[in-house]
């Protein structure tokens, strides 16, 4: 196989016209001859540079809208043949075929049409056939060919075909194989996954799920796992479109710790107030509202001072000075936040180890994504849990009814308890978490520990007695037996939000009524592995 192959004859054909004259005027200037489709032929005409027209080259024009264009054995038996192989150089003769090396193309903007929420027919338009089918073959025949599929390389070409004096190399038509064949996949994916939901398929049989790179990790959950930060091409703001102002690269715990906090606080309207939530190792070990966005910090910083130290920082208003502060008296890995203001990243430039990270708004608690994980052989695939509730969804099931405070309490605890790993229970009191108990395998255990953290809260901050006392308690799932309704109402709670289902539901109302709890079932689970 021959190692460095010349570039004498380039096909450009692209929807994204991005750079095109540059990268073509470099590509006149070293003696490649140049052929192109309509608009991309019309660009560079117009930029004085000489091309020859695809159609030119098949004898047939574009026709049916741009449906035919490039598919004919002309393009791709110049981009298939294998150019040391004497009955593939024998049928280029006969048929008139010549050799094209270098393949540069971008595709219609499926996935662009499909996010702007274009109707059906406008994205049915939109799918590339002649462009992947190019790519394709250009790939396949990498030996020879070299083929560009994103804007991005066309620096790196030139930078090849520089240093090999108008050739490139086999090492670099393998790489840019790969990223081709990458991108017609991902292309299909999108197109797959957009049909599925088009003709209301929750299952499709066969299902492709694509991403492109945004960075590669240090390393993984532990130094001696590699990693790497694939997007998905989601516009959500969050921890994948934030733009990062300051501090070291995120690491992959970073990544996942940040979406949950984003994901957390994002729950709470900016118009209802500002908000704040702490996250360790994906749960939130603090979550409060407050007058002010320092008042919430702090609030959520009181739940759990231990815990806070090294966490990540979600606010759901953008970063002001008095805030900044506060945060900056102690580590904190990152802080999210929809946007920051001077005085904020004057404090933070203090903090060279921090990452601030700002969002185009906070992310919609309600639409409708999917969540992917990985067991060994195969791929779990569901709905994100986007369910909420509000005050007419609760069923008030005990004889007394929560009071109008304990109601506001059960509801941010039971927003809370959504973010929290199952078993989760949260205690809540004035719009803030007051003990939170996350990840047991028993629920007893993690009400125990919620109380514990309560009264840690308590020693900590020198309260005369645990902020449980008069807080409300909310449970991700249904209490099988009285035990852990009844460890709460120990702990000092006087109000329970749950989803209620149990077979000994009846049983466990009794126990609220004789403990003198306020109980509401929501009819909802939010459980959380
Ligand atoms: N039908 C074809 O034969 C065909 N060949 C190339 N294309 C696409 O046409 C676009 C470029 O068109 P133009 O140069 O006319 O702007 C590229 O995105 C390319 O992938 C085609 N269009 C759609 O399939």
């Amino acid at each position: 196989m021959t190692d460095l192959h010349p570039v004498r004859r380039a096909l450009i054909s692209v929807s994204d016209k991005t750079g095109l004259v540059d990268l073509a005027r470099e590509l006149a200037d070293m003696g490649v001859q140049l052929l192109s489709t309509g608009g991309s032929a019309g660009l560079l005409r117009e930029a004085g540079l000489e091309v020859t027209d695809v159609a030119e080259v098949t004898g047939f024009p574009e026709m049916m809208d741009g449906r035919v264009k490039t598919l004919h054995p002309k393009v791709h038996g110049g981009l298939l043949a294998l150019r040391d192989n004497e009955s593939h150089v024998a049928a280029m003769e006969d048929h008139g075929i010549e050799g094209i090396d270098l393949l540069i193309v971008n595709l219609y903007p499926f996935e662009e049409t499909v996010a702007k929420g274009a109707d059906y027919d406008t994205c049915i338009e939109n799918i590339d056939i002649g462009g992947p089918a190019m790519i394709r073959a250009a790939a396949k025949n990498h030996a020879f060919v070299t083929t560009v599929v994103d804007v991005g390389d066309y620096g790196l070409l030139i930078d090849e075909l520089k240093v090999n004096e108008g050739r490139t190399s086999l090492a670099f038509r393998k790489r840019l194989a790969q990223i081709a064949y990458a991108r017609t996949g991902a292309y299909d994916a999108a197109v797959s996954t957009w049909m599925a939901a088009a003709i209301g398929e929750p299952a499709p049989r066969r299902r492709v799920f694509a991403g492109t790179l945004a960075q590669t990790l240090r390393y993984g959950e532990n130094p001696h796992q590699t990693a790497a930060f694939y997007t998905d091409g989601t516009a959500r703001p969050g921890v994948s479109t934030a733009e990062q102002h300051q501090g070291k690269e995120l690491s992959y715990n970073n990544i996942n710790d940040t979406d949950a906090a984003f994901e957390l606080v994002s729950e709470f309207l900016p118009a209802n107030g500002p908000a704040c939530a702490i996250i360790k190792h994906a749960n939130p070990c603090g979550v409060a509202r407050g007058g002010t966005l320092r008042e919430a910090y702090m609030r959520a910083f009181d739940c759990d001072r231990t815990s806070a130290f090294g966490g990540i920082i979600a606010l759901n208003r953008p970063l002001d000075g008095e805030t900044a502060e506060e945060i900056a008296q102690i580590f904190t890995e990152v802080v999210i936040a929809p946007g920051a203001d001077d005085a904020a990243k004057r404090v933070f430039s203090r903090k060279k180890n921090l990452r601030l990270l700002t969002t185009d708004g906070l992310a919609d608690p309600a639409t409708a994504t999917l969540t992917l994980r990985q067991v060994s052989g195969g791929l779990l695939v569901q709905d994100k849990d986007n369910g909420r509730i509000d005050m007419d969804d609760l069923r008030v099931v005990t004889t007394r009814r929560p009071s109008e405070k304990e109601m506001a309490d059960l509801l941010f605890a039971w927003t809370v308890a959504k973010h929290v790993k199952s078993n989760a229970i949260v205690y809540a009191r004035d719009g803030k978490t007051v003990g939170i108990g996350a990840g047991q395998m028993s629920r007893v255990d993690s009400s125990t520990i919620a109380a514990h953290k309560a009264q840690r809260m308590a020693d900590e901050l020198g309260l005369a007695e645990t902020p449980a006392k008069g807080s409300v308690v909310a449970s991700d799932a249904f209490f099988p037996f009285p035990d852990g309704l009844l460890a709460a109402a120990e702990a000092g709670a006087t109000a329970v939000i749950q989803p209620g289902g149990s077979m000994r539901d009846d049983e466990v109302i009794r126990a609220a009524d004789d403990a003198g709890l306020a109980m509401v079932l929501t009819g909802m689970r939010h459980f959380r592995h």
